[in-house]
Protein backbone atom coordinates (compact mmCIF):
# COMPACT_ATOMS: atom_id res chain seq x y z
CA UNK A 1 0.00 0.00 0.00
CA UNK A 2 3.09 2.49 0.85
CA UNK A 3 4.32 1.32 -2.70
CA UNK A 4 0.93 2.61 -4.52
CA UNK A 5 0.52 5.78 -2.31
CA UNK A 6 4.24 6.74 -3.14
CA UNK A 7 3.58 6.13 -6.87
CA UNK A 8 0.47 7.40 -7.10
CA UNK A 9 1.93 10.82 -5.02
CA UNK A 10 3.45 12.77 -8.09
CA UNK A 11 0.51 12.45 -9.88
CA UNK A 12 -1.59 13.68 -7.58
CA UNK A 13 0.10 16.60 -7.03
CA UNK A 14 0.48 17.13 -10.85
CA UNK A 15 -1.21 20.44 -11.47
CA UNK A 16 -0.62 20.46 -15.21
CA UNK A 17 -3.96 18.43 -16.20
CA UNK A 18 -6.93 20.24 -14.66
CA UNK A 19 -9.34 18.00 -16.25
CA UNK A 20 -8.11 15.57 -13.86
CA UNK A 21 -8.58 17.79 -10.98
CA UNK A 22 -11.78 16.58 -9.79
CA UNK A 23 -11.10 12.65 -10.37
CA UNK A 24 -7.56 13.62 -8.39
CA UNK A 25 -9.28 15.05 -5.08
CA UNK A 26 -12.04 12.72 -4.88
CA UNK A 27 -9.19 9.96 -4.79
CA UNK A 28 -7.14 11.88 -2.22
CA UNK A 29 -10.35 12.69 -0.25
CA UNK A 30 -10.82 8.79 -0.50
CA UNK A 31 -7.34 7.74 0.37
CA UNK A 32 -7.46 9.82 3.43
CA UNK A 33 -10.38 8.54 4.83
CA UNK A 34 -9.20 4.75 3.88
CA UNK A 35 -6.07 5.58 5.96
CA UNK A 36 -7.64 7.64 9.39
CA UNK A 37 -10.09 4.57 8.76
CA UNK A 38 -7.58 1.89 8.90
CA UNK A 39 -5.45 3.47 12.07
CA UNK A 40 -8.61 4.15 13.80
CA UNK A 41 -9.67 0.28 13.40
CA UNK A 42 -5.83 -0.52 13.81
CA UNK A 43 -5.80 1.55 17.27
CA UNK A 44 -9.32 0.52 18.61
CA UNK A 45 -8.55 -2.84 17.88
CA UNK A 46 -5.44 -2.91 19.82
CA UNK A 47 -6.72 -0.86 22.86
CA UNK A 48 -9.83 -2.89 23.35
CA UNK A 49 -7.59 -5.98 22.90
CA UNK A 50 -5.11 -4.31 26.12
CA UNK A 51 -8.73 -3.72 28.10
CA UNK A 52 -10.17 -7.05 27.41
CA UNK A 53 -6.89 -8.74 28.10
CA UNK A 54 -6.12 -7.02 31.82
CA UNK A 55 -8.68 -7.56 34.82
CA UNK A 56 -11.27 -5.38 35.36
CA UNK A 57 -10.75 -3.00 38.06
CA UNK A 58 -11.65 0.42 39.36
CA UNK A 59 -11.10 3.44 37.16
CA UNK A 60 -9.09 6.27 38.55
CA UNK A 61 -7.57 9.62 37.61
CA UNK A 62 -5.54 10.56 35.15
CA UNK A 63 -1.74 10.43 35.91
CA UNK A 64 -2.57 9.65 39.80
CA UNK A 65 -4.52 6.26 38.82
CA UNK A 66 -6.60 5.19 41.90
CA UNK A 67 -4.13 6.13 44.73
CA UNK A 68 -6.46 8.82 46.19
CA UNK A 69 -9.56 6.56 46.67
CA UNK A 70 -6.73 4.24 48.63
CA UNK A 71 -6.46 5.55 51.43
CA UNK A 72 -2.97 3.73 53.03
CA UNK A 73 -3.85 2.97 56.76
CA UNK A 74 -4.96 -0.64 55.65
CA UNK A 75 -4.50 -1.34 52.21
CA UNK A 76 -5.68 -5.55 52.71
CA UNK A 77 -9.21 -3.70 53.85
CA UNK A 78 -9.62 -1.82 50.78
CA UNK A 79 -8.17 -4.56 48.71
CA UNK A 80 -11.05 -6.96 50.56
CA UNK A 81 -13.44 -4.31 49.83
CA UNK A 82 -12.77 -3.86 46.38
CA UNK A 83 -12.73 -7.88 45.50
CA UNK A 84 -16.45 -7.86 46.78
CA UNK A 85 -16.89 -5.88 43.46
CA UNK A 86 -14.04 -6.74 41.34
CA UNK A 87 -14.11 -10.46 41.95
CA UNK A 88 -11.11 -12.79 42.86
CA UNK A 89 -9.02 -11.05 40.14
CA UNK A 90 -8.35 -7.17 39.88
CA UNK A 91 -6.91 -4.66 38.60
CA UNK A 92 -6.01 -0.84 39.96
CA UNK A 93 -3.44 1.54 38.48
CA UNK A 94 -1.05 3.07 41.22
CA UNK A 95 -0.01 6.10 38.88
CA UNK A 96 1.41 4.28 35.87
CA UNK A 97 2.06 1.35 37.97
CA UNK A 98 -0.30 -1.67 37.25
CA UNK A 99 -1.32 -3.34 40.31
CA UNK A 100 -3.16 -7.04 40.73
CA UNK A 101 -4.71 -8.01 43.49
CA UNK A 102 -5.94 -11.76 43.80
CA UNK A 103 -8.23 -13.34 46.40
CA UNK A 104 -9.14 -16.48 45.82
CA UNK A 105 -7.07 -20.15 46.52
CA UNK A 106 -7.56 -21.29 42.91
CA UNK A 107 -5.48 -17.80 41.88
CA UNK A 108 -3.18 -17.91 44.73
CA UNK A 109 -2.07 -21.15 43.54
CA UNK A 110 -2.28 -20.54 39.70
CA UNK A 111 0.43 -17.56 41.36
CA UNK A 112 2.91 -19.65 43.69
CA UNK A 113 2.58 -23.45 42.11
CA UNK A 114 1.60 -23.36 38.35
CA UNK A 115 3.94 -19.66 37.49
CA UNK A 116 5.31 -20.49 40.60
CA UNK A 117 8.77 -19.57 38.62
CA UNK A 118 6.97 -16.69 36.49
CA UNK A 119 6.09 -14.73 40.22
CA UNK A 120 9.33 -15.42 41.98
CA UNK A 121 10.17 -11.86 41.45
CA UNK A 122 9.63 -8.79 43.54
CA UNK A 123 9.23 -5.57 43.06
CA UNK A 124 11.41 -3.87 45.60
CA UNK A 125 10.00 -0.34 47.22
CA UNK A 126 12.32 2.26 47.83
CA UNK A 127 11.87 2.10 51.44
CA UNK A 128 12.84 -2.21 51.24
CA UNK A 129 15.46 -1.34 49.11
CA UNK A 130 17.17 0.78 51.44
CA UNK A 131 16.37 -1.40 54.66
CA UNK A 132 18.27 -4.03 52.69
CA UNK A 133 21.02 -2.82 51.61
CA UNK A 134 20.20 -2.08 48.42
CA UNK A 135 18.09 -5.85 48.08
CA UNK A 136 21.27 -7.80 49.51
CA UNK A 137 18.92 -9.86 51.63
CA UNK A 138 17.03 -12.72 50.64
CA UNK A 139 13.46 -11.29 51.07
CA UNK A 140 13.82 -8.02 48.22
CA UNK A 141 16.87 -9.66 46.19
CA UNK A 142 15.70 -10.45 42.58
CA UNK A 143 14.93 -14.02 42.26
CA UNK A 144 16.55 -14.28 39.08
CA UNK A 145 19.89 -13.27 40.61
CA UNK A 146 22.06 -16.84 41.54
CA UNK A 147 23.03 -14.89 44.59
CA UNK A 148 19.54 -15.37 46.36
CA UNK A 149 19.59 -18.46 45.72
CA UNK A 150 22.98 -18.84 47.48
CA UNK A 151 21.61 -16.85 50.23
CA UNK A 152 18.32 -19.00 50.93
CA UNK A 153 21.02 -21.71 50.81
CA UNK A 154 22.92 -20.90 53.43
CA UNK A 155 19.90 -19.47 55.53
CA UNK A 156 18.33 -22.90 54.96
CA UNK A 157 20.92 -25.71 54.89
CA UNK A 158 24.03 -24.28 57.34
CA UNK A 159 21.70 -21.74 59.40
CA UNK A 160 18.18 -23.05 60.20
CA UNK A 161 18.50 -26.85 59.98
CA UNK A 162 16.76 -28.74 62.65
CA UNK A 163 20.02 -30.14 63.66
CA UNK A 164 21.55 -26.65 64.39
CA UNK A 165 18.12 -25.30 66.10
CA UNK A 166 18.48 -28.09 68.26
CA UNK A 167 22.07 -27.28 68.95
CA UNK A 168 21.22 -23.55 69.53
CA UNK A 169 18.63 -24.82 72.13
CA UNK A 170 21.03 -25.05 75.30
CA UNK A 171 21.95 -21.45 74.03
CA UNK A 172 18.35 -20.34 74.05
CA UNK A 173 17.60 -21.08 77.05
CA UNK A 174 20.94 -20.14 78.59
CA UNK A 175 19.86 -16.64 79.12
CA UNK A 176 17.22 -15.10 77.16
CA UNK A 177 14.75 -17.76 77.79
CA UNK A 178 13.42 -16.53 81.18
CA UNK A 179 10.32 -15.52 81.85
CA UNK A 180 11.50 -11.81 82.19
CA UNK A 181 12.19 -11.07 78.88
CA UNK A 182 9.52 -12.45 77.08
CA UNK A 183 7.94 -11.82 73.14
CA UNK A 184 10.18 -9.15 71.91
CA UNK A 185 12.74 -9.88 74.15
CA UNK A 186 12.63 -13.18 73.94
CA UNK A 187 12.54 -13.38 70.86
CA UNK A 188 15.81 -11.20 69.79
CA UNK A 189 17.99 -12.32 72.37
CA UNK A 190 16.98 -16.29 70.77
CA UNK A 191 17.81 -14.57 67.57
CA UNK A 192 21.43 -12.59 69.06
CA UNK A 193 22.51 -15.72 70.55
CA UNK A 194 21.74 -17.58 67.73
CA UNK A 195 23.44 -15.01 65.63
CA UNK A 196 26.35 -14.61 67.93
CA UNK A 197 26.55 -17.63 69.51
CA UNK A 198 26.16 -15.81 73.08
CA UNK A 199 24.43 -12.89 74.64
CA UNK A 200 25.82 -9.31 73.92
CA UNK A 201 27.02 -7.54 76.84
CA UNK A 202 25.65 -5.50 79.06
CA UNK A 203 24.66 -1.78 78.03
CA UNK A 204 25.66 -2.32 74.83
CA UNK A 205 23.07 -5.38 74.70
CA UNK A 206 20.18 -3.16 76.14
CA UNK A 207 20.74 -0.38 73.77
CA UNK A 208 20.79 -2.70 70.79
CA UNK A 209 17.78 -4.44 71.60
CA UNK A 210 15.68 -1.05 72.62
CA UNK A 211 17.01 0.27 69.11
CA UNK A 212 16.15 -2.89 67.03
CA UNK A 213 12.39 -3.06 68.12
CA UNK A 214 11.85 1.01 67.93
CA UNK A 215 13.53 0.80 64.26
CA UNK A 216 12.52 -2.75 63.22
CA UNK A 217 8.51 -1.60 63.77
CA UNK A 218 8.92 1.62 62.14
CA UNK A 219 10.77 -0.23 59.32
CA UNK A 220 7.53 -2.48 58.49
CA UNK A 221 5.21 0.09 58.45
CA UNK A 222 7.64 2.33 56.06
CA UNK A 223 7.48 -1.06 54.00
CA UNK A 224 4.38 -1.70 53.21
CA UNK A 225 2.93 2.19 52.64
CA UNK A 226 2.24 2.81 49.18
CA UNK A 227 4.98 5.44 48.38
CA UNK A 228 4.60 7.99 46.03
CA UNK A 229 8.49 7.77 44.85
CA UNK A 230 8.02 4.31 43.68
CA UNK A 231 4.70 5.19 41.68
CA UNK A 232 6.46 8.22 40.03
CA UNK A 233 10.03 7.51 39.83
CA UNK A 234 10.65 10.71 38.42
CA UNK A 235 9.61 12.71 41.10
CA UNK A 236 11.00 9.96 43.87
CA UNK A 237 14.33 12.51 44.68
CA UNK A 238 11.69 15.16 46.14
CA UNK A 239 11.06 12.03 48.63
CA UNK A 240 7.61 13.13 49.18
CA UNK A 241 6.35 11.66 51.89
CA UNK A 242 9.87 11.53 54.13
CA UNK A 243 9.84 7.89 53.30
CA UNK A 244 13.27 6.96 52.28
CA UNK A 245 14.84 9.60 54.12
CA UNK A 246 13.19 8.02 57.26
CA UNK A 247 13.83 4.53 55.95
CA UNK A 248 17.60 5.67 55.82
CA UNK A 249 17.94 6.97 59.48
CA UNK A 250 16.77 3.81 60.73
CA UNK A 251 19.13 1.80 58.50
CA UNK A 252 22.04 3.82 59.44
CA UNK A 253 21.32 2.84 63.10
CA UNK A 254 20.54 -0.87 61.59
CA UNK A 255 24.12 -0.15 59.83
CA UNK A 256 26.09 0.55 63.49
CA UNK A 257 24.32 -1.93 65.47
CA UNK A 258 25.37 -4.28 62.65
CA UNK A 259 28.99 -3.18 63.03
CA UNK A 260 29.12 -3.59 66.51
CA UNK A 261 27.41 -7.44 66.70
CA UNK A 262 30.04 -8.19 63.67
CA UNK A 263 32.99 -6.39 65.61
CA UNK A 264 31.87 -8.33 68.71
CA UNK A 265 31.58 -12.04 66.80
CA UNK A 266 35.21 -10.55 65.02
CA UNK A 267 36.47 -10.11 69.04
CA UNK A 268 34.58 -13.18 70.98
CA UNK A 269 36.31 -15.18 67.83
CA UNK A 270 39.73 -14.03 68.52
CA UNK A 271 39.57 -14.33 72.50
CA UNK A 272 38.35 -17.57 72.39
CA UNK A 273 38.22 -20.91 70.07
CA UNK A 274 34.21 -21.14 70.23
CA UNK A 275 33.68 -25.17 70.72
CA UNK A 276 31.51 -26.36 67.61
CA UNK A 277 27.83 -26.10 70.05
CA UNK A 278 28.67 -22.07 71.09
CA UNK A 279 29.22 -21.42 66.66
CA UNK A 280 27.36 -18.86 66.36
CA UNK A 281 25.32 -18.18 62.40
CA UNK A 282 27.68 -14.78 62.25
CA UNK A 283 30.89 -16.09 62.30
CA UNK A 284 29.53 -19.00 59.99
CA UNK A 285 28.24 -15.82 58.04
CA UNK A 286 31.94 -14.49 58.61
CA UNK A 287 33.89 -17.17 57.14
CA UNK A 288 31.49 -17.86 54.02
CA UNK A 289 32.58 -13.48 53.68
CA UNK A 290 35.73 -14.13 53.77
CA UNK A 291 36.37 -17.12 51.76
CA UNK A 292 34.17 -14.73 48.74
CA UNK A 293 37.13 -14.97 46.32
CA UNK A 294 37.95 -18.72 47.21
CA UNK A 295 36.61 -21.59 45.66
CA UNK A 296 33.81 -21.29 48.05
CA UNK A 297 30.12 -23.39 47.26
CA UNK A 298 28.25 -20.37 49.21
CA UNK A 299 30.39 -16.73 48.67
CA UNK A 300 29.27 -14.12 50.69
CA UNK A 301 29.84 -10.44 50.12
CA UNK A 302 29.86 -8.28 53.49
CA UNK A 303 26.60 -6.47 52.41
CA UNK A 304 24.53 -9.68 51.81
CA UNK A 305 26.32 -10.90 55.70
CA UNK A 306 23.95 -8.04 57.07
CA UNK A 307 20.98 -8.59 54.59
CA UNK A 308 20.71 -11.53 55.64
CA UNK A 309 20.86 -10.53 59.90
CA UNK A 310 18.24 -8.15 59.12
CA UNK A 311 16.11 -10.82 57.55
CA UNK A 312 16.73 -12.88 61.20
CA UNK A 313 16.84 -9.86 63.79
CA UNK A 314 13.85 -7.58 62.00
CA UNK A 315 12.04 -10.47 59.66
CA UNK A 316 12.49 -12.91 62.26
CA UNK A 317 11.93 -11.04 65.31
CA UNK A 318 9.00 -9.04 64.17
CA UNK A 319 6.53 -11.88 62.95
CA UNK A 320 6.89 -13.63 66.28
CA UNK A 321 6.60 -10.92 68.09
CA UNK A 322 3.26 -9.90 66.80
CA UNK A 323 1.88 -13.58 66.46
CA UNK A 324 2.65 -13.77 70.27
CA UNK A 325 0.55 -10.57 70.85
CA UNK A 326 -2.32 -11.56 68.49
CA UNK A 327 -2.43 -14.89 70.17
CA UNK A 328 -2.85 -13.68 73.42
CA UNK A 329 -5.15 -11.01 72.26
CA UNK A 330 -7.43 -13.61 70.71
CA UNK A 331 -7.05 -15.88 74.05
CA UNK A 332 -7.82 -13.23 76.32
CA UNK A 333 -11.00 -12.63 74.70
CA UNK A 334 -12.42 -15.95 74.78
CA UNK A 335 -11.72 -17.79 78.90
CA UNK A 336 -13.26 -20.93 77.49
CA UNK A 337 -10.29 -21.43 74.94
CA UNK A 338 -7.89 -19.98 77.26
CA UNK A 339 -8.77 -22.77 79.88
CA UNK A 340 -8.75 -25.33 77.33
CA UNK A 341 -5.10 -24.37 76.34
CA UNK A 342 -4.31 -24.31 80.20
CA UNK A 343 -5.50 -27.40 80.98
CA UNK A 344 -3.63 -29.10 78.03
CA UNK A 345 -0.74 -27.68 79.24
CA UNK A 346 -1.31 -29.13 82.49
CA UNK A 347 -2.10 -32.07 81.43
CA UNK A 348 0.98 -31.98 79.26
CA UNK A 349 3.43 -30.33 80.96
CA UNK A 350 2.51 -30.71 84.47
CA UNK A 351 1.70 -27.98 87.09
CA UNK A 352 5.21 -28.56 88.46
CA UNK A 353 7.11 -28.00 85.68
CA UNK A 354 8.48 -25.42 83.17
CA UNK A 355 8.24 -25.71 79.84
CA UNK A 356 10.47 -27.59 77.89
CA UNK A 357 10.94 -27.94 73.76
CA UNK A 358 9.97 -31.67 73.92
CA UNK A 359 6.04 -30.63 74.85
CA UNK A 360 5.65 -28.69 71.91
CA UNK A 361 4.67 -32.02 69.78
CA UNK A 362 1.88 -33.03 72.19
CA UNK A 363 0.04 -29.40 72.50
CA UNK A 364 -2.19 -29.96 69.71
CA UNK A 365 -4.79 -27.71 71.33
CA UNK A 366 -2.81 -24.52 71.76
CA UNK A 367 -1.21 -25.44 68.23
CA UNK A 368 -4.98 -25.11 66.67
CA UNK A 369 -5.57 -22.00 68.33
CA UNK A 370 -2.09 -20.67 67.30
CA UNK A 371 -3.16 -21.73 63.43
CA UNK A 372 -6.67 -19.90 64.37
CA UNK A 373 -4.70 -17.36 65.13
CA UNK A 374 -2.59 -17.26 61.71
CA UNK A 375 -5.63 -17.15 59.80
CA UNK A 376 -7.30 -14.46 61.38
CA UNK A 377 -4.41 -12.55 61.91
CA UNK A 378 -2.15 -13.41 59.21
CA UNK A 379 1.56 -11.48 59.91
CA UNK A 380 1.66 -10.50 56.25
CA UNK A 381 -1.70 -10.30 55.16
CA UNK A 382 -1.06 -9.36 51.63
CA UNK A 383 2.46 -12.04 52.07
CA UNK A 384 4.98 -9.96 50.16
CA UNK A 385 4.12 -8.14 46.83
CA UNK A 386 5.37 -10.07 43.61
CA UNK A 387 6.16 -9.03 40.27
CA UNK A 388 6.08 -11.25 37.04
CA UNK A 389 9.44 -11.67 35.48
CA UNK A 390 7.23 -11.74 32.20
CA UNK A 391 3.73 -11.62 30.83
CA UNK A 392 1.30 -14.02 32.08
CA UNK A 393 -2.19 -15.49 31.39
CA UNK A 394 -4.55 -15.60 34.55
CA UNK A 395 -7.46 -17.04 34.77
CA UNK A 396 -7.86 -15.47 31.15
CA UNK A 397 -6.57 -12.24 32.04
CA UNK A 398 -3.02 -10.73 31.03
CA UNK A 399 -0.36 -9.78 33.76
CA UNK A 400 1.95 -7.82 31.81
CA UNK A 401 5.45 -8.34 32.73
CA UNK A 402 6.49 -5.85 35.59
CA UNK A 403 3.20 -5.14 37.29
CA UNK A 404 3.01 -5.48 41.14
CA UNK A 405 0.87 -8.73 42.24
CA UNK A 406 -0.43 -9.09 45.93
CA UNK A 407 -2.27 -12.35 47.00
CA UNK A 408 -4.56 -11.09 49.85
CA UNK A 409 -4.12 -13.92 52.17
CA UNK A 410 -6.09 -11.60 54.84
CA UNK A 411 -9.19 -11.95 52.75
CA UNK A 412 -8.51 -15.48 51.68
CA UNK A 413 -8.25 -16.44 55.37
CA UNK A 414 -11.54 -15.13 55.99
CA UNK A 415 -13.63 -15.81 53.21
CA UNK A 416 -16.91 -17.00 54.02
CA UNK A 417 -16.97 -19.19 51.19
CA UNK A 418 -13.93 -21.18 52.59
CA UNK A 419 -14.53 -20.89 56.12
CA UNK A 420 -17.37 -21.29 58.01
CA UNK A 421 -18.79 -18.46 60.08
CA UNK A 422 -14.55 -17.41 59.35
CA UNK A 423 -14.81 -13.89 61.94
CA UNK A 424 -15.48 -16.76 65.26
CA UNK A 425 -11.99 -18.03 66.85
CA UNK A 426 -12.22 -21.58 66.52
CA UNK A 427 -9.54 -23.62 67.17
CA UNK A 428 -11.44 -27.05 66.72
CA UNK A 429 -11.42 -26.13 62.92
CA UNK A 430 -7.78 -27.13 63.12
CA UNK A 431 -8.34 -29.86 65.06
CA UNK A 432 -11.27 -31.62 63.85
CA UNK A 433 -10.43 -31.04 60.02
CA UNK A 434 -7.16 -32.33 58.80
CA UNK A 435 -7.47 -30.84 55.53
CA UNK A 436 -7.42 -27.59 57.21
CA UNK A 437 -4.00 -28.18 58.51
CA UNK A 438 -1.35 -27.54 56.39
CA UNK A 439 -0.04 -24.12 56.82
CA UNK A 440 3.66 -24.74 55.20
CA UNK A 441 1.94 -23.53 51.72
CA UNK A 442 -0.06 -26.98 50.31
CA UNK A 443 -2.96 -25.71 50.70
CA UNK A 444 -3.35 -22.62 48.76
CA UNK A 445 -6.71 -21.39 51.76
CA UNK A 446 -4.15 -20.93 54.59
CA UNK A 447 -0.87 -19.81 53.94
CA UNK A 448 0.81 -17.69 56.58
CA UNK A 449 4.28 -18.71 55.44
CA UNK A 450 3.44 -17.97 52.20
CA UNK A 451 4.32 -20.58 49.39
CA UNK A 452 6.44 -21.57 46.33
CA UNK A 453 9.95 -20.44 45.42
CA UNK A 454 9.39 -17.41 47.97
CA UNK A 455 8.00 -18.86 50.88
CA UNK A 456 9.36 -18.51 54.30
CA UNK A 457 12.62 -19.89 54.86
CA UNK A 458 12.99 -19.03 58.59
CA UNK A 459 9.56 -21.26 59.30
CA UNK A 460 11.65 -23.69 62.02
CA UNK A 461 12.98 -20.73 64.13
CA UNK A 462 9.44 -18.75 63.53
CA UNK A 463 7.40 -21.67 64.51
CA UNK A 464 9.56 -23.05 67.32
CA UNK A 465 9.85 -19.69 69.13
CA UNK A 466 6.28 -18.56 68.52
CA UNK A 467 5.29 -22.04 70.03
CA UNK A 468 7.68 -21.92 72.97
CA UNK A 469 7.23 -18.30 74.04
CA UNK A 470 3.23 -18.77 74.19
CA UNK A 471 3.16 -22.27 75.54
CA UNK A 472 5.73 -21.18 78.50
CA UNK A 473 3.90 -17.71 78.36
CA UNK A 474 0.47 -19.85 79.33
CA UNK A 475 1.88 -22.10 81.46
CA UNK A 476 3.59 -20.08 84.05
CA UNK A 477 1.05 -16.92 84.48
CA UNK A 478 -2.59 -16.36 84.81
CA UNK A 479 -3.52 -13.24 82.78
CA UNK A 480 -5.81 -10.62 83.28
CA UNK A 481 -6.68 -7.44 81.78
CA UNK A 482 -5.65 -4.47 83.89
CA UNK A 483 -9.00 -3.04 85.33
CA UNK A 484 -11.87 -1.40 83.12
CA UNK A 485 -9.36 -1.91 79.78
CA UNK A 486 -11.04 -3.13 77.38
CA UNK A 487 -8.75 -4.83 74.40
CA UNK A 488 -8.60 -2.90 71.19
CA UNK A 489 -8.21 -5.68 68.38
CA UNK A 490 -7.39 -2.98 65.40
CA UNK A 491 -4.40 -3.89 63.49
CA UNK A 492 -1.58 -1.11 62.38
CA UNK A 493 -0.70 -1.84 58.56
CA UNK A 494 2.44 -2.59 57.58
CA UNK A 495 4.34 -5.13 55.67
CA UNK A 496 3.73 -7.05 58.81
CA UNK A 497 0.71 -6.20 60.44
CA UNK A 498 0.87 -5.69 64.20
CA UNK A 499 -1.69 -4.63 67.07
CA UNK A 500 -2.33 -0.98 67.16
CA UNK A 501 -2.59 -1.29 70.59
CA UNK A 502 0.10 -2.88 72.86
CA UNK A 503 -1.66 -5.52 75.11
CA UNK A 504 -1.10 -4.85 78.54
CA UNK A 505 -1.83 -7.74 81.22
CA UNK A 506 -0.99 -8.33 84.62
CA UNK A 507 0.44 -11.82 85.46
CA UNK A 508 -0.03 -13.85 88.36
CA UNK A 509 2.27 -16.74 88.33
CA UNK A 510 0.53 -20.23 88.34
CA UNK A 511 2.94 -22.54 89.01
CA UNK A 512 4.23 -23.11 92.62
CA UNK A 513 7.70 -23.48 91.82
CA UNK A 514 9.83 -20.83 93.06
CA UNK A 515 12.05 -19.99 90.03
CA UNK A 516 9.01 -18.78 88.18
CA UNK A 517 8.22 -16.26 90.92
CA UNK A 518 11.96 -15.06 90.85
CA UNK A 519 11.50 -15.08 87.26
CA UNK A 520 8.20 -13.04 87.54
CA UNK A 521 10.36 -10.55 89.28
CA UNK A 522 12.53 -10.43 86.60
CA UNK A 523 9.63 -9.61 84.38
CA UNK A 524 8.34 -6.81 85.89
CA UNK A 525 11.96 -5.13 86.36
CA UNK A 526 12.67 -5.55 83.12
CA UNK A 527 9.47 -4.21 81.59
CA UNK A 528 9.44 -1.02 83.91
CA UNK A 529 12.91 -0.48 82.95
CA UNK A 530 12.67 -0.44 79.51
CA UNK A 531 9.14 0.44 76.96
CA UNK A 532 10.28 -1.35 74.47
CA UNK A 533 8.43 -4.68 74.92
CA UNK A 534 5.09 -4.24 73.92
CA UNK A 535 3.65 -6.76 76.87
CA UNK A 536 3.88 -4.64 79.45
CA UNK A 537 2.91 -5.99 83.33
CA UNK A 538 2.38 -4.12 86.08
C1 LIG B 1 5.94 -16.54 63.00
C2 LIG B 1 6.98 -16.18 62.31
C3 LIG B 1 7.03 -15.88 60.83
C4 LIG B 1 6.02 -15.66 59.92
C5 LIG B 1 4.52 -15.67 60.18
C6 LIG B 1 6.63 -15.40 58.63
C7 LIG B 1 5.93 -15.17 57.46
C8 LIG B 1 6.52 -14.91 56.23
C9 LIG B 1 5.80 -14.67 55.00
C10 LIG B 1 4.28 -14.68 54.85
C11 LIG B 1 6.70 -14.44 54.02
C12 LIG B 1 6.40 -14.10 52.54
C13 LIG B 1 6.29 -15.36 51.71
C14 LIG B 1 5.80 -15.12 50.30
O1 LIG B 1 5.95 -14.03 49.76
O2 LIG B 1 5.25 -16.09 49.71
C15 LIG B 1 8.02 -14.53 54.62
C16 LIG B 1 9.20 -14.37 53.94
C17 LIG B 1 10.43 -14.42 54.54
N1 LIG B 1 10.70 -14.74 55.86
FE1 LIG B 1 9.38 -15.20 57.28
N2 LIG B 1 7.99 -15.47 58.78
C18 LIG B 1 8.27 -15.77 60.10
C19 LIG B 1 9.52 -15.95 60.66
C20 LIG B 1 10.71 -15.79 60.00
C21 LIG B 1 12.02 -15.99 60.57
C22 LIG B 1 12.28 -16.44 62.01
C23 LIG B 1 12.94 -15.69 59.60
C24 LIG B 1 14.44 -15.75 59.63
C25 LIG B 1 15.15 -16.45 60.40
C26 LIG B 1 12.20 -15.31 58.40
C27 LIG B 1 12.77 -14.94 57.20
C28 LIG B 1 12.06 -14.68 56.04
C29 LIG B 1 12.70 -14.32 54.77
C30 LIG B 1 14.20 -14.17 54.53
C31 LIG B 1 11.68 -14.17 53.82
C32 LIG B 1 11.82 -13.81 52.35
C33 LIG B 1 11.94 -15.05 51.48
C34 LIG B 1 12.17 -14.73 50.00
O3 LIG B 1 11.73 -13.68 49.54
O4 LIG B 1 12.78 -15.55 49.31
N3 LIG B 1 10.85 -15.39 58.69
N4 LIG B 1 7.87 -14.83 55.96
Amino acid sequence: MLQTAYTLYPWLLDLSKPKDGLFRAILSFVMVILAISLWHLWFVKKSKKIVAQLPPGPRGLPIVGYLPFLGTDNLHLSFTELAATYGPIFKLWLGNKLCVVISSPELAKEVVRDHDVTFSERDPPIAAQVASFGCNDISFDSYSNPRWKNKRKVLATELLTNARLNACYGLRREQPIDIGKWTYLVALNAAISMILGGELPGEKGAAIEGNLKENSSESMVLMGKPNVSDIFPAIARFDIQGIERRMRKINQQFNRLLESVIEMAIDKEKDMKSSEQKLGFLELLLHLERNNNEDNASPLTMDEVKGLLVDILVGGTDTTTTMVEWTMAELMQRPEIMEEVKKELSDVVGVNNTVEEFHLSNLSYLNAAIKETFRLHPALPLLVPRCPGRSVHLNGYTIPKGSRLFINMWCIHRDPGIWENPLEFRPERFLNDPDNSNHYGNDFRFMPFGSGRRKCPGIPLGEKLLFFILASLLHSFEWRLPHGIVLDMSGKFGIVMKKKEPILLIPTPRLTNLDIKNAKKTMIESLICTLIIKFRIY
